[in-house]
């Protein structure tokens, strides 16, 4: 595609040879590379955190908080002079159920300033994710004007642009599926996890329509049976679906899998793979080198300064987005006015800031409360899911900014109203006191000229509001704070404002208690000894493989494979190895069964000569 290469002129051209695929088979050594490395932390002694140690909860700010507000007019006041009204959107943020005091107020505002300064810094390109060195632009997706070089805002424009007409020429079926005898494409299968589909994920579930040109899946894990089921859903129609294959890194091991199984399901169809794929990756990664190796339909950029959780406004969500029919130009258009909205320093005209400040106060800026996000909207089920990658992988973190130890981090979880109020709202009201609650509410119930009453006078819609108000009403009476955002419909740029505003509420947020909301140590370690497992793995294949040779068979306890793997304090996990593999019928028991570890004997049902398996 001439403006995809467009975008790609500048890459160097690659021996073919020297590059490594994305689907190269597992060879040994790298196989299970996990390619996310993260710059070492320094270490500096324990000590109180800044965010905890000098911003204030007095006394009399802490008995202030234990007092709601109970007087109606008193109430109703505070109501008006916190509401705050975003018209161009058709946005209201209530806060007055927190119960902030004036002197509170008056010590953020003090604290915001170097918030509001540091956002400033970021916007216009400083190095606000110092541990990886890089820039933080996703605000500049959505004014490209914003972004430091004229090559970026070209980048960001051409990009925009070689979306839409690539989304156009598949929904009109101008490019067509090769083998499909219904001449257009119909399907999308998102192969991607994390931030590579959460994004995408919540925006198809908000804004599809009921018949969308193209309908959407995901494959958002490496769970082969949940593969094979959004495979086998997909059936014939597998020959007129778009696979789009999402990783920034475009080396995450989840996503190749996934890629891996549907290029084998493809491949048993008989369909050519690579005339029906869509990499969205950085470039050269290897994702990106792959595609290009193997000619794919098309390849569009994922940028170093866009952080996954932070990609839903770049190819990532935009590409889905317009392949279902959603206006993207009115997600980037409502995200952009929102980003406007919240560039004010004036912490009272500024919707993000308020719901940071919120956070604080509610929290203690520690985290000691949860935050449940209840939409009452089934539409906006995701918002949720959507927020706890966005909130939790940015603001959960070890260290502060300068190295001190803070175990910061707000936990979000929530499904939605009123189903909700069947579920856990009891616990909520009446059980542990360890959460503050967002109510997401939409005005509009359904599209104008379908409403009627099933009671006289009142809609099913209103029955929703009702709960709504009455279930934020109850938790108040009862001493729970709670925040409300409310949106007249929702529609793209309802959403587009809706990420936009807790974008920016995160990273001022993160200001506040001085944490760097753009990396992701943490999920290192687990990447670490999931590799580490399965090169294990491969240790008690080959020493299996090697008694399973042997004439006859010489079958091991698992003393025996632990001492032949050279990992005595593995016996453990070699001992769920097994048991795994035995539940998959890749290995045989001798004697004895898993349930009892101390009596089993283990060999393969196959030898392989040449040990595959050997590292
Ligand atoms: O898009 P990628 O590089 O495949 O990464 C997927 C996800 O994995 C993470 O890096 C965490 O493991 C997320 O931050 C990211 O959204």
């Amino acid at each position: 595609m001439a403006s995809l290469s467009t975008l790609y002129s500048s890459s160097p051209s690659l021996k073919q040879s020297t590059v490594k695929a994305f689907t190269s088979p597992t060879t040994r050594g790298d196989s299970f590379s996990f390619p996310h490395t993260s710059k070492p932390t320094t270490h500096l002694p324990l000590t109180l955190s800044a965010s905890r140690a000098d911003i204030s909860h007095s006394d009399a700010a802490a008995a202030a908080k234990k007092e709601l507000i109970k007087d109606p007019d008193a109430l109703w006041k505070r109501y008006l002079d916190w509401l705050y009204q975003q018209k161009d959107i058709g946005l209201y943020l209530d806060v007055s159920r927190v119960g902030f005091t004036d002197e509170f107020v008056v010590e953020m505002e003090e604290r915001f300033k170097s918030a509001f300064k540091a956002m400033e810094e970021l916007e216009k390109g400083s190095i606000a994710n110092p541990d990886e060195g890089r820039m933080v632009g996703h605000y500049w997706l959505r004014n490209s004007g914003l972004a430091p070089r004229p090559g970026l805002k070209t980048l960001i424009e051409n990009t925009l642009d070689s979306i839409c007409s690539f989304a156009d020429d598949i929904v009109s079926g101008k490019i067509k599926p090769p083998s499909s005898t219904v001449g257009r494409f119909t399907q999308i299968l998102s192969v991607g996890i994390g931030g590579s589909a959460l994004g995408p994920q919540f925006v198809a579930e908000a804004l599809a329509p009921d018949n969308p040109p193209l309908k959407i899946r995901f494959i958002d894990n490496t769970d082969p049976a949940g593969i094979d089921h959004q495979i086998a859903q997909l059936g014939p129609e597998l020959a007129s679906t778009l696979v789009i294959v999402i990783s920034k890194s475009g080396g995450t091991p989840e996503t190749r899998n996934g890629l891996l199984e549907v290029q084998k399901a493809f491949r048993d169809a008989g369909l050519n793979f690579a005339k029906q794929g869509v990499a969205i990756t950085q470039e050269n990664s290897l994702l990106d080198n792959t595609a290009r190796i193997e000619g794919w339909l098309a390849r569009f950029p994922m940028y170093d300064w866009v952080g996954g959780r932070t990609s839903v406004m770049s190819a990532v969500g935009l590409l889905p987005a317009a392949l279902q029919g959603i206006d993207i130009r009115e997600m980037l258009a409502g995200a952009g006015i929102m980003d406007e909205a919240t560039r004010t320093t004036s912490l009272k005209n500024n919707p993000a800031a308020l719901l940071a400040m919120c956070w604080y106060w509610a929290s203690d800026g520690v985290g000691s409360k949860d935050m449940v996000i209840l939409p009452y909207k089934d539409s906006l089920l995701l918002f949720s899911r959507y927020l706890q990658q966005l909130v939790m992988e940015s603001l959960g973190k070890e260290f502060d900014l300068d190295g001190n130890t803070v175990n910061q981090g707000l936990t979000v979880y929530g499904n939605k109203g009123s189903t909700d109020q069947h579920a856990y709202i009891q616990q909520l009201r009446e059980g542990v006191h360890n959460f503050f609650a967002t109510f997401i509410e939409v005005l509009r119930d359904r599209p104008p000229g379908h409403d009627w009453d099933l009671e006289p006078g009142v809609t099913c819609g209103d029955y929703l509001f009702g709960m709504l108000q009455g279930t934020r009403s109850a938790l108040y009476a009862n001493g729970r704070e709670s925040i409300s955002v409310t949106i007249e419909e929702v529609t793209p740029r309802s959403v587009g404002a809706l990420i936009a505003l807790y974008e920016r509420a995160v990273g001022l947020y993160a200001s506040l208690v001085n944490i760097n909301a753009y990396h992701q140590p943490g999920v290192e370690a687990g990447k670490k000894a999931a590799a580490e497992v399965l090169a294990l793995q491969k240790r008690v294949l080959s020493v299996l493989n090697e008694a399973s040779c042997k004439d006859p068979v010489e079958p091991l306890t698992l003393d025996e494979i632990a001492d032949r793997c050279h990992a005595p304090e593995e016996i453990e996990m070699i001992y769920k190895i097994i048991a795994h593999m035995s539940a998959n019928d890749r290995v045989l028991i001798a004697e004895g069964s898993c349930g009892s570890p101390r009596s089993v004997k283990v060999f393969l049902g196959e030898c392989n000569v040449d040990d595959m398996y050997a590292q």
